[in-house]
């Protein structure tokens, strides 16, 4: 998927996925995934999203990895930070407080920037992939990730064809078919997600699942 496609979302404000509140799915599943106190938690795609200010009030380091330096920038203001921004290879990394955010392409990450994550958050970030990229995705968290990292995946369907992703439908098959050899599968949740995604029924989408899994490693 072309990198612009999103930075140009960015610059035009086109951000429908955004969230102005935390996502209720996170809270709800998140103590499931047994984490210690002050361990780091991944959030891929990070965008501006609050979750990560739930997180870190949990007492988390957060470490995401977002495209668009205006969803950065955005981030660290809407939170009143200033953050230090460094070099580090194709990516710049900003940090304030407990958040630390690799502004770049997730496909170019560097070990060492998640090397002592305890967990991976992923709200529309494996949705934001078509098909092919997804199965990259997801042999990347593979490769970088501690090896016990659990993963709290908030994952989207809808009926074939209705739309153009992003985001791309990402029923239970497909979360088995990129997942299902490395972790253990379980479903925690599914609803209704159509009214809270006005976008979607504008663009055609006559019904939505919003599905909350937990991801082991087996
Ligand atoms: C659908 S949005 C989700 C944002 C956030 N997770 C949320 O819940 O609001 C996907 C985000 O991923 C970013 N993105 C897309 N491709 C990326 C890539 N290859 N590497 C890093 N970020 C990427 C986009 O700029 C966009 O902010």
């Amino acid at each position: 998927m072309d990198p612009n496609f999103w930075i140009e979302r960015w610059k035009n404000a086109e951000i429908g996925f955004h969230r102005e509140k935390v996502h209720d799915f996170l809270p709800r599943y998140w103590a499931s995934l047994g984490l210690a106190a002050g361990s780091a938690v991944f959030v891929p795609l990070c965008g501006k999203s609050y979750d990560m200010v739930w997180l870190a009030a949990q007492g988390h380091r957060v470490i995401g990895c977002e495209l668009s330096p205006l969803a950065v920038d955005a981030f660290f203001r809407e939170q009143d930070l200033v953050a230090d921004v460094r070099p580090e290879g194709a990516l710049a990394v900003w940090s304030a407080g407990p958040f630390t955010i690799w502004c770049g392409d997730i496909f170019e990450l560097p070990q060492e920037a998640l090397r002592d994550v305890a967990a991976v958050y992923d709200r529309a970030a494996l949705v934001a992939f078509p098909p092919s990229l997804q199965v990259r995705y997801a042999e990347t968290l593979l490769t970088l990730l501690p090896p016990e990292a659990p993963m709290l995946l908030v994952s989207l369907a809808y009926p074939d064809g209705q739309i153009n992703g992003p985001p791309f439908s990402t029923p239970l098959a497909q979360v088995d078919a990129l997942f299902a050899d490395t972790h253990d599968i379980a479903l925690a949740e599914t609803r209704d997600g159509l009214d809270e995604s006005q976008n979607l029924k504008a663009r055609g989408v006559t019904s939505l699942d919003e599905t909350a899994y937990i991801l082991k490693r087996t």
